[in-house]
C-alpha cells in the first residue's frame, strides 16, 4: 500500500517537456531577427548610395551585407532555424565592424558599433551564447581600435581609452543583467499562464497546445494517442462533510497520484473543478485503460489522510483513443466524457471505453 502522505507532493516536481514554453522565447527573437535583417538591409543600401562617390570599397562591402540580410531574411520566418540564422547573420556581420574599423580612412567614432555587439548577440541568442559570441567580438574590436589609433595621442589616451572600455564593459553586463532577468519572468509569466495554482499541474490552456502538438507528432509517426478523463466521485460530500480546506487538499492529492504513475511525455491537467485529462502520447487504448485502472486503484485503496481523519475517494475515468475516438480534442473530449458519464451512471469507481462497451460492458471495478 502506497502511503498518501509520499504521494501528496509528487505533482510540484513533476515536469513536462518545455517545449510549449520555449515557442513564445523562440517567436520574440524571430521577430527580433526579422527587423534586424531589414534595418541591415536598409541601412547597407542607404550607405552603398552614399560612400559611392567617396569610398568604393566601403561601398562594395555595405551592398554586400545588405544584399546578404535579404537572402537571408526568408530563413528568418522559421522558428526552428531562428538560432543558426541568426548566428549566420551576427558572425559576418561583427566582422565587417572590425574589418571597418582597421581601414585607414576609419575615425574613432566607428568604434560605437563595438557597442552594438553584445545587445545584438543577448537579443538573438539568449544570455550564454549572447554573452559568448560578445567576449569573443568586443576583446578584438578593442585591440584594433588600439592598434588603429596608438599613435593617435588626442585618441589614444587614458581618458578616452578607459572611457572606451568602460563603456563596452557596461553594454556588456547591462545587456547580459537585462536578457537574464527577462528570460526568467518570461518562463514565470508562462509558468503563471498554464499552471494550475492550487495542483501545480498543466491548466486547460496548455492542455489545448500539447495536445496540438502530440496529435502532429502521432500524425507524422503514426504513432498512438490517448486521452483519459476523470472526475472525483462524490467530490461534494468531501467539501461538506470536511470542509473547503480539505478539499483542496484532496485535489493535490488525486493530482499527485494520478502523477504517480505517468512517464515524462505524458501529461495531466486540471481540466477545473475535480475533473482531470490525461493525455497519453504513444499509449494504445489497451494501454490507456492499464494506466487508467492502476490510477483508479491507487486512489481507491489509498485513503486520504491528515491526522487521524481518513477520506476514502475513488474516480471514475473515461478513455477516448485518436483515430477511432476522433480526429481533434473536441471529438476525443466528448467521447471521453461521454465514458466517463456512463462509468458514473452504472457506479462510478470505474472505467469506461468504446473497448469495454464492445466487451459487454465489463467493468474493471467489479473484477476487483
Ligand atoms: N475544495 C474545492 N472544491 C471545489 C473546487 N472546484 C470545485 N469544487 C467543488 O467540487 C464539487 C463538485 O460537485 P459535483 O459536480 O456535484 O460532483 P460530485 O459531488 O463529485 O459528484 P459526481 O461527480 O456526480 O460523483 C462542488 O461542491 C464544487 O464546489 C476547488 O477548487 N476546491
Amino acid at each position: 500500500m502506497q502511503s498518501a502522505s509520499n504521494n501528496q507532493n509528487s505533482s510540484d516536481s513533476r515536469s513536462f517537456d518545455d517545449g510549449v514554453i520555449e515557442l513564445p522565447n523562440q517567436q520574440h527573437r524571430r521577430s527580433v531577427l526579422q527587423l534586424l535583417l531589414w534595418i541591415s538591409a536598409a541601412f547597407g543600401f542607404f550607405f552603398t548610395l552614399l560612400n559611392w562617390q567617396s569610398n568604393a570599397q566601403m561601398a562594395i562591402v555595405e551592398i554586400a551585407l545588405a544584399t546578404y540580410s535579404l537572402v537571408l531574411l526568408p530563413f528568418a520566418r522559421n522558428d526552428k532555424q531562428q538560432f543558426k540564422v541568426s548566428l549566420l547573420f551576427l558572425v559576418p556581420l561583427y566582422s565587417i565592424i572590425l574589418y571597418v574599423l582597421t581601414m585607414p580612412t576609419s575615425t574613432e567614432t566607428g568604434y560605437v558599433w563595438i557597442l552594438v555587439i553584445p545587445v545584438l548577440s543577448h537579443l538573438l541568442l539568449g544570455r550564454w551564447f549572447g554573452l559568448g559570441l560578445s567576449l569573443i567580438f568586443m576583446p578584438i574590436g578593442f585591440v584594433l581600435f588600439a592598434i588603429r589609433f596608438h599613435d593617435n595621442n588626442a585618441i589614444f589616451n587614458v581618458v578616452a581609452t578607459s572611457n572606451v572600455i568602460l563603456a563596452g564593459v557596461a553594454t556588456l553586463v547591462f545587456s547580459h543583467v537585462y536578457e537574464v532577468s527577462r528570460t526568467r519572468a518570461h518562463r514565470k509569466l508562462l509558468h503563471l499562464a498554464t499552471t494550475d495554482s492550487l495542483t501545480s499541474l498543466a491548466n486547460r490552456t496548455r492542455f489545448l497546445d500539447v495536445f496540438e502538438r502530440e496529435r502532429n507528432h502521432a500524425i507524422r509517426n503514426n504513432s498512438d494517442l490517448s486521452l483519459l478523463l476523470l472526475d472525483i466521485d462524490h467530490f461534494k460530500h468531501v467539501n461538506d462533510n470536511h470542509g473547503h480546506d480539505v478539499g483542496d487538499e484532496v485535489l493535490k492529492y488525486v493530482s499527485a497520484t494520478i502523477c504517480h504513475r505517468l512517464r515524462k511525455t505524458d501529461l495531466a491537467c486540471r481540466l477545473g473543478g475535480e475533473e482531470f485529462g490525461v493525455l497519453l502520447p504513444g499509449a494504445s487504448l489497451e494501454r490507456a485503460i492499464s494506466i487508467a485502472e492502476t490510477i483508479r486503484k491507487n486512489i481507491a485503496d489509498v485513503p486520504y489522510t491528515r491526522g487521524d481523519k481518513l477520506i476514502a475517494l475513488s474516480v471514475s475515468i473515461g478513455v477516448s483513443e485518436y483515430g477511432f475516438d476522433g480526429r481533434d480534442l473536441e471529438s476525443m473530449y466528448a467521447i471521453a466524457d461521454n465514458h466517463l458519464y456512463r462509468a458514473k451512471s452504472s457506479g462510478r469507481n470505474r472505467i469506461r471505453s468504446r473497448e469495454m462497451m464492445r466487451n459487454g460492458e465489463l467493468d474493471l471495478a467489479l473484477a476487483d
